[in-house]
């Protein structure tokens, strides 16, 4: 499948599915960041439970709305402080186009980050209760207590570019969604496809 409206440039290792329904229309970009601090040393990544607003009760990186005058890296590392008190040096990793049936006034343009230079200990804030989870699948809890990372309880999407992330593989993708929650299966999510670039 050729890279879908709004996706542009060459891609390899593309995975897609979901219903055979045309992509929903693009609309004029919202530009949002999300920020995943990864630990590589300590085989961890950090992730916050959303406690209100898009996404609430699911697990994410730290991000929100970029502001006008920031840059969007400018804006990830801003929100990362908000978030969860840490202040990192994001670098950028991936980018995520998504739209939903219920809001197509404009799209979401999320721009993912990968932070590996921070200083400070996460908190918990209104919006965000952080947690460290483990990159290792084969460590469950022996050699460090992080639990895996709670896939099922993410955004339906992630789990496609989350691992690229993870091996620091530049991806860009949509997802396209009916509803802007995430059902507890994830059954709001449509159709997506996501793609490694070249
Ligand atoms: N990982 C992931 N994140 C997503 C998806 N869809 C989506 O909007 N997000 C992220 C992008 C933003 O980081 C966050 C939504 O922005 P936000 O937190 O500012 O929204 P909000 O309305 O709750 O914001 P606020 O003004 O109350 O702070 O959710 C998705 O499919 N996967």
């Amino acid at each position: 499948m050729s890279a879908p409206p709004g996706i542009s440039g060459q891609y390899v290792n593309i995975n897609s599915g979901g219903d055979e329904v045309a992509w929903l229309p693009v609309a004029k970009a919202k530009h949002f960041t999300n920020a995943f601090v990864v630990d590589e040393k300590g085989q961890r990544i950090l992730l916050g439970y959303k406690k209100r607003g898009i996404g609430q009760d699911l697990w994410n990186g730290f991000g929100g709305k970029v502001e006008e005058g920031e840059t969007v890296t400018q804006a990830a590392a801003r929100e990362l402080k908000e978030e969860c008190g840490i202040e990192g040096r994001p670098v950028p990793c991936g980018f995520l186009l998504f739209t939903t049936a219920q809001n197509t006034s404009f799209s979401f343009f999320i721009h993912i980050f990968r932070v590996e230079e921070w200083t400070g200990e996460p908190v918990e804030t209104d919006e965000m209760r952080p947690k460290w989870f483990s990159t290792n699948p084969d460590q469950t809890t022996s050699e460090s207590d992080s639990p895996s990372i709670p896939y099922d309880g993410m955004w339906a999407d992630d789990i496609y570019w989350l691992p690229k992330l993870l091996a620091k593989i530049p991806f860009q993708g949509r997802a396209d969604f009916s509803v802007e929650e995430n059902g507890p299966s994830g059954g709001a999510m449509v159709k997506w496809w996501f793609g490694e670039q070249v």
